[in-house]
């Protein structure tokens, strides 16, 4: 039998990636999910089992986190996935075509009273509202609002010190890092809000402040604990209707890493969702009574 290999090719998938420029204060941030495909005169690791030439996929993703670093101005996703694309083609002899498909977050920097935020980023177009309401024959109504899918992310003011270090421990303590969570929040009512469109906005962004500070330099955050924490009293303080609030917040880490042949200078991450941190709390005005998770 005779047999033809019309197609073969090679990549890496779902690289990803964030990266940050820091122009003193204010930073700019993207997040990549790249996909790199490359077509090479490799017939030979087909037919008889031989690598030789051959670009790992394992190469191709360092080579990501290498062409990231080197991007040292602020640039599109076209511009890096050209200069991702050339560098294949160019480097290896055995390289006919590279193709890098690249899905770029919708992380949008926030506004905060009219003014641009240095360092935080929401993803657009996420977040959903909820609202679940009770009422019984006696006529008691019971209103819990909220919100789930709010991404927030900021490229500095976290940190994470002084927790437990044992033979299980491996996490260096940091006081600069990316922190990034995807919120769910809901508050209950004790009195019904004359606006629930204006208690809304106004939890939501007691949340936002909470989170990242004022708009020109934000705020530090020591834990996802701490700052969740805050998120919930600034919560109740700005909607005085509400006397529970329930609040979960993954961890979703952004990993420095040292590019091949590079040391990390606070600007090129792996984009993790899996496995993930997860924190949650329930704060409540004193004496009130918590309400359960949804
Ligand atoms: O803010 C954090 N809280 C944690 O509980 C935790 N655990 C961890 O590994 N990193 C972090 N960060």
């Amino acid at each position: 039998m005779a047999y033809a290999l019309p197609l073969h090719q090679h990549g890496k998938s779902k690289v990803r990636l964030g990266r940050v420029w820091r122009d003193g204060n204010v930073h700019h941030m993207v997040e990549w999910n790249v996909n790199t495909m490359l077509e090479s005169d490799m017939g030979h690791a087909f037919f008889k089992g031989e690598n030789t030439g051959m670009t790992a996929t394992d190469t191709q993703k360092n080579t990501v986190y290498v062409v990231a670093q080197r991007m040292s101005q602020k640039c599109t996703v076209e511009q890096f996935a050209i200069a991702l694309a050339q560098h294949f083609v160019l480097t290896y002899p055995l390289v006919s075509k590279a193709k890098v498909y690249i899905e770029q977050k919708p992380w949008n920097r926030v506004q905060m009273g009219g003014l641009p935020h240095d360092h935080g980023y929401a993803l657009a177009g996420t977040e959903v509202r909820t609202a679940y309401v009770t009422y019984d024959k006696a006529g008691k109504l019971d209103v819990t609002a909220g919100l789930k899918e709010l991404s927030l992310l900021k490229t500095t003011q976290s940190g994470y010190e002084g927790f437990l270090r044992d033979e299980y421990t491996v996490l260096p303590e940091v006081n600069d890092r990316i922190m990034a969570s995807t919120v769910t929040c809901t508050w209950k009512y004790t009195n019904q809000p004359a606006c629930y469109d204006a208690a809304f906005a106004a939890a939501k962004s007691s949340l936002l402040d909470a989170f990242l500070g004022p708009a020109k330099g934000g705020v530090y955050s020591p834990s996802v604990q701490y700052t969740l924490y805050n998120m919930a009293k600034n919560l109740l303080d700005r909607v005085p209707q509400s006397e529970s609030v329930f609040l979960n917040m993954p961890n979703l880490h952004f990993i420095p890493v040292n590019p091949v042949g590079s040391k990390f200078n606070n600007d090129v991450y792996v984009a993790t969702s899996e496995p993930h941190g997860n924190i949650e709390a329930v704060v409540t005005r004193r004496g009130m009574i918590p309400h359960a998770k949804l």
